[in-house]
């Protein structure tokens, strides 16, 4: 009775890990728009000022309710790292993805549309993972429908099965709603082709 009584406690206390992986060029804003989240959910953030380029890769974890846990994957979005990009970006390894792109930077839509497209290329069962594409600095953004256009085609051409485009700034906290909250609805709705961990 105690052993029951002990594992049905457990079970209850396990918390849902949802993996989530944010990629995008360097200086697209990945970094901030983590903290940008946490800022959202009200949980400890780093003041955007303060951050730095990443290095390799940071991990933080951000727990999204009593039973919801999101360990989120920073990675550099700097050349010289990219190749870290391949070790994530596999349904094995991931259950959703935040894509960032600097929407102030014309020149670069077709850099950062190419690097996700090359990752897709090399893992196609990636269409399995739900994607937020996060168009990013819409306060320095002159043109938005080139952005939303090009993103949009290639998740069709890629036959990509869960995606969105959200227009974000990352110092506005609330922007951080609607793309965030579609995740958490993916990330339940897609539990039978990509299951959460418990911890
Ligand atoms: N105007 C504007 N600037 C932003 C926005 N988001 C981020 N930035 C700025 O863009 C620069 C790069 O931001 P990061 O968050 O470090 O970018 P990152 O994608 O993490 O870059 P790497 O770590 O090098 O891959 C910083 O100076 C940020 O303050 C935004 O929404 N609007
Ligand atoms: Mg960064």
């Amino acid at each position: 009775m105690f052993h029951l009584a002990r594992s049905v406690y457990k079970h209850w206390n396990l918390r849902e890990q949802h993996d989530i992986l944010i990629l995008g060029l360097d200086g697209s804003g990945k970094t901030s728009f983590i903290e940008s989240l946490k800022a959202f959910l009200s949980k400890p953030s780093k003041a955007l000022s303060k951050i730095q380029p990443t290095i390799g890769q940071n991990v933080s974890f951000v727990s999204m309710d009593t039973h919801h846990i999101w360990k989120i994957i920073d990675v550099s979005g700097q050349k010289s790292f990219r190749y870290l990009w391949d070790s994530y970006f596999n349904k094995e390894n991931v259950h959703a993805i935040a894509y960032v792109v600097d929407t102030s930077d014309p020149d670069r839509l077709q850099e950062s549309v190419n690097e996700l497209k090359a990752r897709y290329t090399s893992n196609p069962s990636s269409v399995d993972i739900p994607i937020a594409i996060v168009l990013n600095k819409a306060d320095q953004c002159l043109n938005i429908s080139s952005f939303i256009d090009q993103f949009t085609e290639l998740m069709l051409e890629l036959d990509v099965k869960r995606s969105n485009v959200f227009q974000t700034t990352t110092n506005e906290p609330n922007d951080l709603q609607e793309p965030s909250e579609w995740l958490r609805i993916q990330l339940q709705e897609n539990k039978d082709l990509i299951a959460p961990s418990y911890r």
